[in-house]
């Protein structure tokens, strides 16, 4: 378990001091994937970096595994360190190393002898999907492989937690989805806590357990993923939702769509889980005198479920309507109506 209690960073700079973090309170469970997002300056860089104590918080407290960072020595830190391991956006690898020293290097520092340092890279390659490379250098690698370098070098000590600092920022969309696949595996396989920062709402939707949404040095809302996606109560959280719900050409279609529809209703509908896979408009033919027209739908899965919604018109008599929407609404599935863009 991982605990921040009332953590703060004030950075003074020569224009005043800036509030990084403010007064922020979390608690991440063993073995989930956590994630924090928000938009740039919003804190979350030196929010991750007090979990491993590369920043230090101007006040309160960071407890891992039952011990509070700031109260440790020197030496006690490096050791604690050891069970935190890092990724980055830019992935900092060592350009003058190969992937084999490159993931050797934290178990050179750990005073590892030779002889055991060899079987544990050959083991890291593997998990990671590298064989073969071991003898490459970092500007032979293409962005995927290097994050997989970084990815290796983390988890050579064997640590509880691997914080992520943007590490998919870099990537194409394509290599994004196989290093988020990889963290879930790692995650699953080796019960690693995984702790996240990022500015983009679909690394959240596909891997994370658990999101928190930073505003100004501030944790404005936070749950679990589905309950979020559902029910975002801040406008900020209801902008990264967005991101995923509606892609950027439907606020264009959505303008034609009611121009267009003087006649009826045109209505949002928000499936989650078991509910997206439900023959809705099938009843809702069937049960009223009314037509249904589907205008754009999308379901996409989250780690453990699924998050769909459909955009609809429908027309008929009024009081048909109401009752299609009364029915919809008594079948737990989230409608809006849309009045205007
Ligand atoms: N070393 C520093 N000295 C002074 N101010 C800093 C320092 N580091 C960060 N800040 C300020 O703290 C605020 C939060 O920065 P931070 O990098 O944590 O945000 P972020 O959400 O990670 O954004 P980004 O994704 O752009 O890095 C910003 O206003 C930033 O300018």
């Amino acid at each position: 378990m991982i605990t921040l209690s009332d953590i703060q960073k004030i950075f003074s700079t020569k224009d005043g001091s800036v509030h990084a973090v403010d007064k922020v309170n979390l608690q991440i469970n063993e073995g989930e994937i956590f994630g924090i997002i928000g938009y740039s300056g919003a804190g979350k860089s030196t929010l991750i970096r007090m979990l491993n104590m590369l920043e230090r918080p101007t006040h309160g407290e960071v407890v891992i595994a039952g011990k509070e960072l700031s109260k440790l020595s020197k030496k006690e830190l490096r050791k604690a360190r050891q069970e935190i391991g890092m990724i980055f956006q830019h992935f900092n690898l060592l350009w003058s190393r190969t992937v084999f020293e490159n993931i050797e290097f934290p178990l050179e520092i750990a005073g590892v002898p030779k002889e055991k340092r060899g079987e544990r890279v050959r083991e890291l390659i593997s998990l990671v999907g590298l064989e073969g490379r071991d003898g490459s250098y970092p500007s032979q690698l293409s962005g995927g492989q290097k994050q997989r370098v970084g990815i290796a070098r983390a988890l050579a000590n064997n640590p509880k937690v691997l914080l992520c600092d943007e590490a998919t920022s870099a990537l194409d969309p394509k290599t994004t989805d196989s290093i988020l696949d990889l963290l879930v595996s790692i995650n699953q396989k080796l019960g690693l806590t995984v702790i996240l920062i990022t500015h983009e709402m679909h690394v959240i939707r596909k891997i994370c357990h658990q999101v928190a949404v930073m505003e100004q040095g501030k944790i404005v809302e936070q749950g679990p993923v589905l309950d979020v996606f559902r029910h975002p109560q801040q406008n900020m959280t209801k902008e990264f939702v967005k991101q995923i719900i509606e892609p950027e050409e439907t606020k264009e279609s959505l303008a034609q769509w009611l121009q267009n529809s003087e006649e009826g209703k045109v209505v949002r509908l928000t499936f989650v889980g078991k509910d997206a896979e439900r023959p809705l408009i099938t009843e809702l033919i069937r049960k009223f005198n009314i037509e249904v027209n589907i205008l754009q739908g999308k379901i996409s899965k989250t780690l453990e479920s699924s998050y769909g919604t459909l955009f609809i018109h429908l027309r008929g008599e009024e009081p048909e309507i109401e009752k299609a929407v009364q029915f919809i609404r008594q079948e737990q599935v989230e409608l809006e109506v849309i009045e205007h863009v």
